[in-house]
């Protein structure tokens, strides 16, 4: 609980990880001696701010994490099949929330160097302002680059950031904005950009750089460095 507040946890780790290129889900490959979501997961079930964890997954692997792996956490209170698309299995999520749920936090399965303390701040930013997301400083210069592969503009990268997970919404906001964009034709990348797309103000608190997105083979040899230290 924070405060009065029941806060759920949705981890969705129903991804094909075309970009990985592995043969299994990149999910289920091990860092550490460990899977990446089981560390994932281990971060939710510890933290103190957590009442409930919503597990989502491919319907191929429900059978082999319901029966192998969600008895390892008290606090997944379901597993569930996502879509097709990042926006449907966290749906799938949303829905799938306890009646008494208050703030609703959304993460994905292959950050696993998230922090307790990044959790507690999601938490309180959702309190706070009813929609909170991390993010951090880009290093590269950003650019707007054209169809024929010249630039089109160059944006001024003291307003430009990198947003991250786990992104914090109060849960009837974000329960109505995800129940009207299902039958949208936009393709959103994050939850964030559904509540902005509906006119609300989204609050942005400091990342944590180590919080990666295990995405190519390449972040898979930083994550090994990353598991033997945090
Ligand atoms: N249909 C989908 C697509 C993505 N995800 C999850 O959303 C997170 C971020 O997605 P990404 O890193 O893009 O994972 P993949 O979709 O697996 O990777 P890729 O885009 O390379 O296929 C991951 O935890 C992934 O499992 C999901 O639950 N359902
Ligand atoms: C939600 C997210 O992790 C925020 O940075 C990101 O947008 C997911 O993108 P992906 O292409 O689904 O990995």
């Amino acid at each position: 609980m924070y405060k009065d507040k029941f806060v759920s946890a949705i981890v969705v780790a129903a991804g094909k990880g075309t970009r990985m290129g592995s043969e299994i889900p990149k999910q289920y490959i091990s860092i550490g001696g460990k899977t990446i979501l089981d560390t994932t997961l281990y971060k939710f079930e510890k933290s103190n701010e957590i009442d409930e964890i919503i597990l989502i997954v491919n319907k191929e692997d429900l059978d082999y994490v319901r029966s192998e792996m969600a008895d390892d956490y008290k606090k997944i209170t379901c597993v569930k099949a996502g879509g097709s698309t990042r926006t449907e299995s966290v749906y799938e999520g949303i829905k799938a929330v306890s009646g008494d749920c208050g703030i609703v936090l959304i993460h994905d399965g292959v950050r696993p160097f998230i922090s307790y303390n990044l959790i507690l701040n999601c938490v309180e930013g959702a309190y706070n302002y009813k929609a909170c997301i991390p993010a951090v400083d880009v290093m590269d210069t950003v650019k707007e680059i054209a169809e024929d592969s010249f630039v089109n503009r160059t944006f001024d990268r003291t307003s430009i950031k990198a947003v991250q997970t786990p992104q914090a919404f109060e849960y009837e906001l974000i329960m109505n904005c995800y129940y009207n964009a299902v039958t949208e034709d936009a393709a959103f990348t994050d939850d964030s950009s559904i509540v902005e797309y509906y006119g609300y103000r989204v609050k942005v608190i400091e990342g944590l750089t180590r919080n990666i997105k295990i995405t190519t083979p390449q972040d898979l040899r930083i994550a090994e460095i990353f598991a033997s230290l945090y």
